[in-house]
Parts: C-alpha cells; structure tokens; sequence
C-alpha cells in the first residue's frame, strides 16, 4: 500500500534528524513541509510565539487538542519544566501512530501522553480517568469549528482555572471566528492576537491567547 505524506514525513525524520535531539526533529519536519510537501504543523514562524507564550506560562499541565503527526507536542515538550506534562488529543489512529514514533524519536515520550479520541469524549474524561484537577496551558489546533464548542465544554467541567492560557492557531487562516467573537468579547478571558504567517507560506494567519480569569 502506498505510504501517507504522514509517513514520508516520519520517513525524514527518522533519516536526517538526530534520535534524542527534540530542535533536529522540528527542523527536519519544516525543512521536508517547507520544501517537499506542505503540512500543516504550527511550524517554525508561529512556533516560535508558541515557544515564547507557553514558556511564559510555565505550565506543569499542558493539554493540546490535534495531535496530528506531533510537531507542537515535540515543540512544547522540549521548552517543559522538570515534571511537567502534555496531554494531547488525536482521534486518527494512523496521526497518533505517526506522533508516537516522532516523539519517541525525540525523545520526550515521557513527557507526553497521546490520548486517541474525539475531543469532547476524552475532555469529558479528563478529570476522572486521567486524574486531571485543572489544566494550565491549552494549545488548540484540531479543527477549526470545534475549537468554540470545545472552549465551552472545559469551562463548563471547570478544568480552567484563573490564569489558564488558552493558545489557539490559525485564527486568520483557515479561521475560527466564532471562537475569536467569544473569547474577545467575554468578560472571563484577557485575549492577546499574535500576527504571523501561515506555515511555510506568505498568508496571513496568527495566534490569539485567551488568558481565563477564573
Ligand atoms: C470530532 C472532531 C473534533 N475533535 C477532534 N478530536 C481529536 N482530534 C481531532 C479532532 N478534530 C481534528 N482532530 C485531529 O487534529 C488534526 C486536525 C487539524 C486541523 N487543522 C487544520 O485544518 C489546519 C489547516 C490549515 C490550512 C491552511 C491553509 C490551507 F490552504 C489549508 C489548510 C493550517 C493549519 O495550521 C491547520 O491546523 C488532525 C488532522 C485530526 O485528526
Ligand atoms: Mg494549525
């Protein structure tokens, strides 16, 4: 059977990247997706405000919704404190599979725990068969019409405290604009817009940080 763009992806870190070395990962996948074929991880332009706000945060709990082949996984479990952790969220078994041998290559399947399923399901499980009180820093990035209903859903279950940094990609690029109404205009979230561009292109996109107050 022919191999997935996933696939070759992994194919070109497991042969030009260095086993253990987290920064050599996420060079061969954005130099492969900038050059090869286009995919669409955060990559290193808007990785960097990632790198940045999430250092900021310094979190000890980090949940990530769409895995897909790991590139943020690796990029945020790299910048970790001692002890913390990720938790992120992927309902394609073949993505899932992929990020296993991605970070595993890296080096940080220690520090990161992929949970195969849908969103909702496995937030509703969170507190209960994951131990989770609240989460400290939320990398959203799965699709882009589930990032709003998503939001709500861990406010509901309470697994936002006062100063939880929610970090949402492609805001501009493709969008998610009834997410962005939302958190701009509630009175339970500071927001801060990061412009960028979209991965390994020109067009705009950016970031948008939704600071809960609790
Ligand atoms: C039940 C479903 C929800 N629950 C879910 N629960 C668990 N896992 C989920 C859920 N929903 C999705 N996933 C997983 O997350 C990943 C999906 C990621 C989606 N990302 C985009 O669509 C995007 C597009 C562009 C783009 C830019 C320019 C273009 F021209 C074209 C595309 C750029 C970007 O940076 C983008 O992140 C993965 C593929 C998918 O299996
Ligand atoms: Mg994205």
């Amino acid at each position: 059977s022919s191999r997935s763009k996933e696939q070759r992806i992994l194919d070109f870190v497991l042969k030009h990247a260095v086993p253990g070395d987290p920064t050599s990962v996420l060079n061969a996948i954005d130099k492969y997706c900038s050059q090869q074929e286009w995919a669409m991880n955060v990559g290193d332009e808007k990785g960097l405000i990632l790198d940045r706000v999430m250092q900021e945060a310094s979190p000890s709990l980090v949940l990530e919704l769409g895995t897909y082949c790991g590139y943020s996984a690796v990029r945020m479990a790299r910048l970790l404190k001692q002890g913390a952790q990720i938790l992120t969220v992927e309902f394609n078994r073949d993505n899932a599979d992929i990020a296993r041998q991605v970070l595993e290559f890296a080096g940080v399947k220690d520090k990161v725990q992929i949970l195969e399923g849908s969103s909702e399901e496995v937030i509703r499980q969170l507190q209960k068969k994951h131990a989770v009180d609240t989460v400290d820093f939320i990398f959203i990035d799965h699709w882009k019409d589930r990032y709003l209903p998503d939001t709500k859903l861990m406010e509901e279950l309470g697994l936002l405290r006062k100063g939880t940094v929610i970090l949402a990609d492609n805001v501009i690029f493709p969008g998610a604009p009834d997410f962005l109404q939302y958190v701009r205009s509630s009175p339970k979230y500071d927001c801060t817009y990061y412009p960028s561009h979209l991965e390994y292109l020109d067009a705009e996109d950016g970031l948008e940080k939704a600071v809960y107050k609790g």
